[in-house]
């Protein structure tokens, strides 16, 4: 066999290996690297996340000389960090390292929880990003890892992944969902039910469907709900989350017949981690929008492509939708879902989330 076609036949095995796309392989393996603190490179340029980032491995990484520092635009923003070059507020900032600028300097910069206590040292120059899709795929990567957006960057080492920016940008949007097992799964108070499990060949977690009822040719009522293990789990009174879950069910089956998609974007799609970061900025008095920006994010990180996809894949292509909040009944249509009605789901406040049921109403444009 030539070294053409041994390629090729390699080639179509990482591609069958992946679901499709070689380079999903690649991202997943970035993911793992950065949440193990090890460098990779995208576009050939060496990036180490400064969250899981230690003495030696950024001894290693700053080894052909001293490498520099990338925040989000966002966390720039909160430090008073302007990109003096780009002049576009929500643009990623590369900082200088000086010697001073060491592993505790830097992780002040990335971590939020200190902001309060200890004044940031300076003065810090930022530099022209000499690429910004590098930056803007790096920090993507780093909220798909469930880290802060924020790291070492342009230094050299043994990378454990090579990746092209546009692969990251197109990486877990779950364009494959897949149907993956299904099976009937009687619930407290309500028995006429199935739950329907999807994979995916780039996304992180197992989204889920819970069937209520039979369909009788009239749109379901739909209910695309986000996981917060806080609230669904613990019984948080930080959110509605609990209360929202429950009564969802129960209305779908009051209607005869519906889905709720169990979608797992934690924490708005900041991951467990980081949500209870911004819990901890809410404690100092930051309302919920000002904590995610603070670390980085922006106030709502969500992609509902993939509550699209599951929805086409159960076969509904119109449905009424529970919800205040109209960004989930924009996106759905833009993925091609009609959204013929939408149904209010409000609950009751309890003192520990009034003032995040306000948040949402005044500055996320929730219908409350
Ligand atoms: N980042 C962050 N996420 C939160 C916070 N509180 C709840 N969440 C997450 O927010 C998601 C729930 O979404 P919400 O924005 O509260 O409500 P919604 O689903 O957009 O709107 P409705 O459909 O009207 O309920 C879940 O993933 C929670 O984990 C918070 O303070 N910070
Ligand atoms: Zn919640």
């Amino acid at each position: 066999m030539g070294a053409a076609l041994r390629s090729c036949a390699a080639r179509d095995r990482v591609r069958h290996l992946s679901g499709g796309r070689p380079d999903a392989r690649d991202v997943a393996r970035a993911i793992d690297a950065l949440r193990r603190g090890w460098p990779i490179s995208i576009d050939s340029i060496g990036l180490l996340a400064i969250e899981t980032s230690d003495e030696a491995r950024l001894a290693d990484f700053d080894s052909g000389g001293l490498s520099d520092i990338l925040l989000s635009g966002n966390r720039a923003a909160t430090l008073k960090l302007v990109n003096q070059i780009e002049a576009v507020p929500t643009a990623p900032v590369r900082i200088e390292r000086s010697p001073w600028l060491d592993l505790a300097a830097a992780t002040a910069l990335a971590d939020p929880a200190l902001d309060l206590a200890t004044p940031l040292k300076g003065p810090f120059k930022t530099l022209p990003l000499s690429n910004g899709p590098v930056a803007e795929a790096a920090l993507r990567l780093a909220r798909l890892a469930g880290l802060l957006p924020a790291y070492f960057v342009g230094g050299s080492g043994d990378f454990a992944a090579h990746l092209a920016a546009p692969d990251v940008m197109a990486a877990g949007h779950a364009r494959d969902l897949r149907i993956a097992a299904r099976a009937r799964l009687p619930l407290e108070g309500i028995e006429r039910s199935e739950i329907v499990a999807f994979r995916g060949d780039d996304d992180t977690g197992e989204h889920v469907a819970l069937l209520i009822g039979a369909p009788d040719g009239r749109p379901p009522l739909v209910r695309l709900h986000s996981e917060c293990l806080t609230g669904d789990v613990f019984g948080s009174l930080k959110c509605d989350c609990g209360p929202q879950l429950a009564a969802a069910l129960q209305s779908i089956d009051q209607a005869g017949w519906g889905i709720l998609l169990y979608l797992r974007q934690e924490g708005r799609s900041i991951g467990l981690v980081n949500k209870l970061r911004a819990y901890e900025l809410q404690d100092q008095g930051f309302d919920t929008v000002d904590a995610n920006l603070r670390l980085g994010f922006q106030d709502d990180e969500r992609d509902f492509a993939p509550a699209a996809r599951m929805l086409e894949r159960l076969g509904q292509r119109r449905v009424r939708l529970l919800t205040n909040n109209p960004r989930k009944v924009a996106a759905l249509q833009a993925e091609g879902i009609e959204v013929v009605e939408r149904v209010p789901h409000r609950m009751v406040a309890n003192p520990h989330n009034q003032r995040y049921l306000a948040t949402k109403r005044d500055r996320s444009g929730h219908q409350l």
